[in-house]
């Protein structure tokens, strides 16, 4: 979120700045497209460098990433001709020589540097025999600002035009300095004072100080701080005034009457709720009761019974008069919790119908009218259900599973089913986001948590094969089908190399059949039509057939409870979730199951870590935090075009202490001053003002 700062001094053109003018003024305008003085003091520098001290030649080492010099040149070569040509530098400080060298602006250097003469040089140093050598080192003549060493070089993003004109980091630390001093005075507070005395936060100007030219790592460190709760602050605040407006400005159906629900849970329900499920569902229920719309997110790891709160959840909507839908990713999903669901509706007088893509036009005849005119309680689908032709008679209730295969836009639709009375909205997951991911991401939903697995399940044991070793991973699997159990083999498909992995797919399947000529076999691909995928996908779960090869279509949700082993073939190839998600189609019934990962003997750093975190925990939230340590926020979610997540300083894989602080900060403002008018909380007010200007994002809040 960009920090604007509002005030006209900040609107000025930066071709009035000491040091850019007219001509340099174009250049920056086009290639970071800075403009006024706003523009630039908000162009933040990625990383400093450490130009506090010197170190001398004889001291340096091979673990450091970075050292700075301070010497004379004794002598330079060009070597080589054409496109290989480079050129050597001979450096000494007294203590030792190095060599720096430079591939590209060979010419420029000879021109520039003179030997005998003295440098300052910056670069990270790297052993070649005997000497350390410095690759394209920061070079500097001695001057007094830099004689001492004594300060941090800010690092700004720069673009090859940029660096040919010599517009760098340093021309731009430059600029960046004259225009802070003019510009101090200037820097309005963004946050009331309370909040930066509470939470020990540098006033604004100093932070932008700070960030830009700090003078000591604590001083970066402590501006980046400020300037991180600032923008996590407006950014829970939007969010969570978003949810206060919508509680307070629509109102939503009560569902109080709960008999249909104790029916089932004496009679029909078949095993105990864990603590959290009964958690969850008090969480609803208090939302039914409260008159006022629901929306609400709900996280459980995977096998953690979602599904049997999403049921009783629907009961109560039924229960009170409304109605119900159901919406999954897939039709294997949707038609899954279809026939799931039946038996109880069918106790309990409930009619439930499935609509995907694949209900035909003589279904349909009967599905929709079914729901105009109420007959049908519950619809459970596939994206199918948001086609305008669906109308519901007074839909009361709709749970969307596995949100992030849906966007905003979908929820939106089904909110618009019901004109009279929006529905309430319930989104499931089963792909643990962290903690801080959900409070941005979903901050403007209240969020329940599913934390505890049905009691009796043993942890699913994970072991790493190489292709090496498939032989003994093979052995082990037979044994486990010995005992009655049925495995899935589920080979990667990703729509780059279609044609390849479903080669791979074909080749698994005949080993696998050569491998196991005695058992039967189901193969899922996305090449099948869905009466074929379900055809196939019921021989396995009526145990007609041992072994399930397929690709990730069976990724989220499939439930057979029989099935003990998970053999996931190129694991390298999968993110961690993926392989987390893929893993839980295992472990949900009594038995010890057991996850087999299969890779190349080749691993990549990344995926040695993805590897060894699975074989370490079952746990999907700890699971999660690593994903969003190795991919960061963007692509664990698709959603990094979103608008909610454009932060422009916070990392939200490293930054979830400030998050906490700022969400929470911008809770109690909330809770105390709900519209913004107490005095104190005036720059927020003007601040918001300013933001609005900008960003669509703020508009809709007054
Ligand atoms: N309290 C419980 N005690 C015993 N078994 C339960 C309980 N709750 C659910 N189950 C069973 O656990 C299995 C997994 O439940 P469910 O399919 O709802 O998981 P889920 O949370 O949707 O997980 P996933 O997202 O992986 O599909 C099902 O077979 C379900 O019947």
């Amino acid at each position: 979120m960009s920090q604007r700062i509002n005030t006209q001094f900040f609107d000025t053109k930066i071709e009035f700045l000491k040091g850019v003018g007219p001509t340099r003024a174009v250049t920056l305008n086009k290639e970071l497209k800075l403009f006024t003085f706003g523009d630039l003091v908000q162009y933040y520098p990625f990383r400093h460098e450490d130009r506090t001290s010197f170190q001398r030649i004889s001291e340096l080492n091979d673990t450091m990433s970075a050292a700075q010099l301070k010497g004379r040149i004794r002598s330079m070569t060009v070597i080589g001709e054409g496109h290989k040509r480079r050129l050597t530098v001979e450096f000494t400080d007294g203590t030792g020589i190095v060599e720096f060298v430079f591939f590209q602006s060979i010419d420029w250097h000879l021109k520039h540097l003179k030997e005998g003469g003295e440098y300052i040089a910056y670069g990270k140093p790297q052993r070649f025999g005997q000497r350390f050598n410095f690759s394209h080192p920061d070079l500097e003549t001695i001057n007094p600002e830099n004689e001492g060493g004594g300060y941090f070089q800010p690092v700004y993003n720069l673009t090859e035009t940029l660096r040919k004109k010599y517009l760098d980091s340093r021309f731009l630390s430059k600029i960046m300095r004259s225009l802070l001093e003019q510009a101090t005075p200037h820097f309005r507070e963004t946050l009331p004072q309370e909040l930066v005395q509470k939470y020990r936060l540098l006033p604004k100007a100093e932070a932008m100080w700070g960030i830009h030219l700090p003078d000591s790592q604590y001083a970066l460190t402590q501006a980046l701080r400020r300037l991180k709760f600032e923008e996590l602050f407006y950014n829970q605040l939007r969010l969570l005034k978003n949810k206060l407006l919508q509680k307070r400005e629509y109102p939503g159906q009560v569902f109080g009457n709960l008999d249909m629900l104790k029916t089932f849970y004496q009679q029909h329900l078949p095993f105990g709720l864990t603590n959290a499920q009964k958690r969850v569902l008090r969480e609803i229920h208090d939302d039914f009761k409260s008159g006022k719309q629901m929306n609400r997110l709900l996280q459980g790891d995977v096998g953690s019974g979602k599904t049997i709160v999403a049921f009783i959840s629907m009961l109560m909507a039924i229960d009170n008069g409304a109605q119900a839908c159901l919406m999954a990713p897939t039709e294997i999903l949707a038609d899954q919790h279809y026939r799931g669901l039946k038996p109880f509706c069918d106790a309990l007088g409930i009619n439930i119908s499935l609509l995907t893509g694949s209900t035909t036009k003589k279904g349909r005849k009967i599905v929709l009218p079914g729901l105009q005119d109420g007959s049908i309680h519950i619809a459970v689908g596939t994206h199918a259900l948001l086609e305008d032709t669906v109308q519901f008679k007074n839909l009361g209730l709709c749970i969307i599973d596995e949100q992030h295969r849906f966007g905003v836009a979908q929820r939106a639709k089904m909110w618009a089913k019901n004109e009279t009375i929006h529905p309430h909205i319930l989104v499931m997951t089963a792909t643990p986001i962290p903690r801080t991911l959900a409070m941005t991401l979903y901050g403007d939903l209240d969020l329940s948590i599913i934390d505890e697995l049905p009691a009796g399940r043993k942890p699913i044991e994970t072991v790493h094969y190489f292709e090496t070793k498939r032989l003994a991973m093979f052995g082990r699997v037979k044994e486990e089908i010995r005992k009655g159990r049925q495995v899935y083999i589920v080979y990667p498909l990703i729509e780059e190399s279609e044609k390849l992995d479903y080669n791979n797919l074909m080749e698994g399947y005949e080993s696998i059949q050569r491998t196991f000529p005695e058992y039967h076999i189901s193969m899922v691909h996305g090449k099948l039509f869905p009466y074929e995928k379900d055809f196939e996908m019921q021989r396995f779960v009526k145990g007609e057939t041992q072994i399930m090869v397929a690709t990730t279509v069976i990724e989220v949700g499939v439930n057979v409870p029989n099935a003990s082993v998970m053999v996931i073939e190129s694991a390298e190839r999968f993110g961690l979730s993926q392989l987390h998600q893929l893993r839980g189609r295992v472990g949900r019934g009594a038995e010890q199951s057991y996850c087999y990962l299969m890779t190349g003997v080749k691993l990549s750093k990344d995926t040695r870590i993805r590897i060894d975190t699975l074989c370490a925990t079952n746990n999907g939230f700890d699971i999660a935090d690593v994903d969003l340590k190795l991919r960061g926020p963007g692509d664990l979610t698709g959603t990094q075009q979103s608008g909610l997540m454009d932060l422009l300083l916070a990392d939200l894989a490293k930054d979830g202490a400030v998050l906490k602080a700022a969400r929470e900060a911008a809770d109690e403002i909330l809770q105390e001053d709900p519209d913004l008018i107490l005095p104190k909380n005036e720059p927020i007010r003007s601040h918001i003002d300013s933001l609005r200007k900008e960003e669509t994002n703020w508009s809709r809040i007054s």
